[in-house]
């Protein structure tokens, strides 16, 4: 199969269903790593976004899929993939349905690299399990995935995806099953008013669900914070196993965003460490608890700061330093668990020498660095930081914290 990117896709007629979805990507604040096993962690969602577009287009048993990240357009015939993929559907919890999709695309597109490889699995995967599931047939389709992040760097760009992935899915079948019920035994019937306009909280339950499934795919092992955030949005304590919950105070947080340039896989990361661990179970372990120990300290000093009114403003800044120390502290420890890099310490020695404090951020071993702005921070020596950053060879941004969730932006 040859890859034809760029599509012109003026060339499309869209004939029926329109929906496009977006979801913002993530930074863990801190205990990346250690919540992979069951410490806590702090994440946020940030103000970037991916976005996909499932359109039903004029073009005879075709599905047409674009993934602009990766610079990789295919496509399919329809028959073919009900031939071998959908004639006998799988739920989407079934290890069958992996082996099946796995081998699909080894013998399909068996030129594709490593990382198109894990992205066009996990959109079958999400794609035929879901679908599956319900009782609609698979029309021609053109299906688009363009987004903001850089992927591959730790700011969650493969939870991004596979939650707008399969929040666009839900959003066809429950657009074309009126009567809101999958059709394989096992899966919960989707109950209440039917609402095309918005997802509700069971909607994002099921998109949160899958998107961890096929997280796996990427990830291997993921804990589940990335897809969690993604999906809902907003400012997550989370641990594995419990109910993510919101923490309100630290909306108000400003962050810096740099980008270490160096490129890394995250499923090579969490394997590393976990090799290590099974080298020396005792001396990880300890770390990993340091970790969740650095994660309660820096919750309860931000539900301090939530308490706090504008005019203590000693007391403010003695949080704001405890919190850079905990970021410096976090950062460490990462080293220490071998997920580190030169050049990310190198960021967060040039944020040192400006008065700020920085760490790694998600899979470490290059991708990003962030930064906590302490409130009324001096504007000068912040541009003189990010200037000095720059003039490195880091890219830096400044972004939000805590924004929306998945959202359905077009629905026609
Ligand atoms: N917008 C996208 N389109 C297609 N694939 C994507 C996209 N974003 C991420 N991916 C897939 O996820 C992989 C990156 O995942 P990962 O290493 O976990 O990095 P990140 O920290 O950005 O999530 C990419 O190599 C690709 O396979
Ligand atoms: C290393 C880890 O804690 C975060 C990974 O974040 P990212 O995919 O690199 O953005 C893994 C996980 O939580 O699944």
């Amino acid at each position: 199969m040859t890859n034809d990117y760029p599509l012109d896709l003026s060339n499309f007629k869209f004939i029926g269903r329109r929906i496009q979805v977006s979801a913002p990507g993530k930074v863990i604040l801190n205990g990346e790593h250690s919540v992979v096993y069951g410490k806590l962690a702090l994440a946020a969602s940030i103000d970037l976004r991916t976005k996909v577009e499932i359109n039903e287009i004029d073009l005879r048993n075709k599905l047409v899929v674009q993934f602009d990240a990766l610079r990789l357009s295919f496509q399919y015939d329809i028959q073919k993939i009900n031939e071998v993929l959908l004639n006998h559907p799988l739920p989407l919890d079934s290890e069958d349905l992996l082996d099946r999709v796995d081998n699909f695309v080894k013998l399909t597109q068996p030129n594709l690299s490593p990382t198109e490889t894990l992205a066009v699995k996990a959109f079958f995967y999400l794609l035929i399990g879901i679908l599956g599931s319900s009782s609609i047939q698979l029309t021609s389709l053109l299906v688009t995935a363009s987004t903001e992040l850089n992927a591959g760097a730790g700011l969650g760009s493969s939870a991004s995806f596979t939650v707008c992935l399969s929040a666009a899915l839900l959003q066809l079948i429950k657009s074309k099953t009126p009567e809101g019920y999958f059709s394989i035994e096992g899966y919960k019937p989707i109950t209440g008013e039917l609402n095309l306009i918005e997802f509700n909280k069971q909607d994002l339950d099921w998109i949160c669900q899958w998107s961890y499934r096929a997280e796996k795919i990427i990830h291997g092992t993921p804990s589940g914070v990335d897809n969690t955030v993604c999906t809902f949005g907003s400012v997550v304590e989370y641990r594995k196993g419990s109910l993510p919950k919101l923490i309100e105070a630290t909306c108000s947080l400003k962050l810096l965003l740099i980008n270490s340039n160096v490129p890394r896989e995250t499923k090579k990361m969490v394997a590393k460490v976990a090799e290590y661990r099974r080298k020396y179970p005792k001396v990880l372990d300890h770390l990993l608890e340091s970790m969740d120990e650095v994660s309660t300290t820096v919750i309860d000093k931000m539900s301090e700061l939530s308490q706090l009114s504008g005019t203590n403003t000693d007391d403010i800044k003695k949080i704001h330093k405890s919190l850079a120390e905990l970021f410096t502290i976090n950062h460490n420890l990462l080293n220490s668990i071998g997920v580190g890099h030169k050049k990310l310490n190198d960021i967060v020695d040039i944020l040192a020498e400006h008065g700020l404090s920085g760490k790694l951020t998600g899979g470490g071993g290059g991708g990003y660095a962030i930064c906590l702005i302490p409130p009324k921070f001096d504007a000068v020596c912040l541009r003189q930081a990010v200037i000095t950053l720059e003039c490195h060879g880091f890219d830096v941004v400044e972004t939000k914290l805590g924004v929306r969730g998945v959202t359905l932006d077009i629905f026609a």
